[in-house]
């Protein structure tokens, strides 16, 4: 069976699950072999509409036939949602989760001892094809290729060796989309503060975020680096920093980090 040919189920058709959906329907996988659960009437609507896939209530009719299935309800869903579904699935389906903090043990204790979970930390830019997610994995390798082929369509991916990695990965990429969409929030209300229409200052915030991203991705500097060249001794760049260094920026973002991976570890009980 080649990648292409993969049934792939989602269990819970949130955020998360759309933007893997949409990465998945772009790299050109069939809308036939894609179905989502989903108890809402209107989000199965929503989904079976703007990407041509199958949308039903049962969980269970979901997962009989997958090759692949994506669990992706909230992680306090997820026990509830999970049990006894072990029954309906076959022998060799991979199983993903990408629930923050929800162990590989939890899930085979709640799937069955036999299941070939993965668990994955994923993130909303896969709706756009520049995803960053990371699994981590005990089973076996064609498992992991199996995720890895749904991760690539959306994105980059990598793996982590140890479990216990993906509290701080979480914590980096799982929910860092949001750290910079807060930045860029407040940057685009200054900058309507400061005369420029919505219009104007929404694509000045954006453009500038993706121009950043795009260098710290493409350019072999560091970040550190980058920061310097923008910043002429004495200029306006120096203005700004130097208040977000006396209101304490870089000590608010490193406790926001810590907090997401202690929340990471809570969850996972
Ligand atoms: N939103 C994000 O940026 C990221 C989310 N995640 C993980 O993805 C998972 C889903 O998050 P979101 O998509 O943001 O949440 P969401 O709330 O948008 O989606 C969850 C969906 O699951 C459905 N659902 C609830 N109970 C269910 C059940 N028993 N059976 C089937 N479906 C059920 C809900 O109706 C909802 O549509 C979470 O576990 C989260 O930790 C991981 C990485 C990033
Ligand atoms: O906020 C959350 O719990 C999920 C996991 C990472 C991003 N969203």
């Amino acid at each position: 069976m080649t990648m292409q040919d993969l049934n792939i189920a989602f269990i819970g058709g949130g955020n998360m699950a759309e933007a893997l959906i949409a990465g998945l329907r772009r790299a050109g996988h069939a809308a036939e072999r894609i179905i989502v659960a989903e108890p809402q009437a209107a989000r199965r609507d929503f989904l079976s509409n703007s990407y041509q896939i199958k949308a039903v209530a049962e969980n269970s009719v979901a997962a009989s036939a997958a090759d692949l299935l994506v669990l992706a309800m909230k992680p306090q869903q997820m026990k509830a949602a999970v049990t006894g579904l072990g029954l309906h699935l076959k022998g060799d389906t991979s199983v993903i989760s990408i629930a923050a903090g929800v162990t590989t043990a939890s899930m085979r204790a709640w799937l069955g001892a036999a299941a070939n979970i993965v668990r994955v930390m994923p993130n909303t830019p896969a709706l756009v094809g520049a995803g960053m997610s990371v699994l981590f994995s005990d089973a076996d390798e064609l498992h992991k290729q199996r995720t890895e082929y749904l991760l690539d369509a959306c994105g980059e991916s990598l793996r982590v060796e140890k479990e216990s990695q993906l509290h701080a990965v979480t914590a980096l990429s799982g929910s860092g989309p949001a750290y910079f969409f807060l930045l860029t929030e407040v940057m685009q209300a200054t900058g309507e503060k400061l005369g420029l229409s919505p219009e104007l200052a929404a694509k000045l915030a954006a453009q500038t975020a993706l121009g950043a991203g795009k260098m710290l991705t493409e350019s072999d500097r560091s970040a550190a680096e980058l920061r310097h060249q923008v910043t002429s001794p004495g200029g306006t760049t120096q203005a700004a920093l130097d208040v977000m260094y006396e209101m304490g920026l870089p000590d608010a973002v490193r406790k926001a980090v810590l907090a997401a991976s202690k929340r990471s570890e809570e969850l996972a009980g």
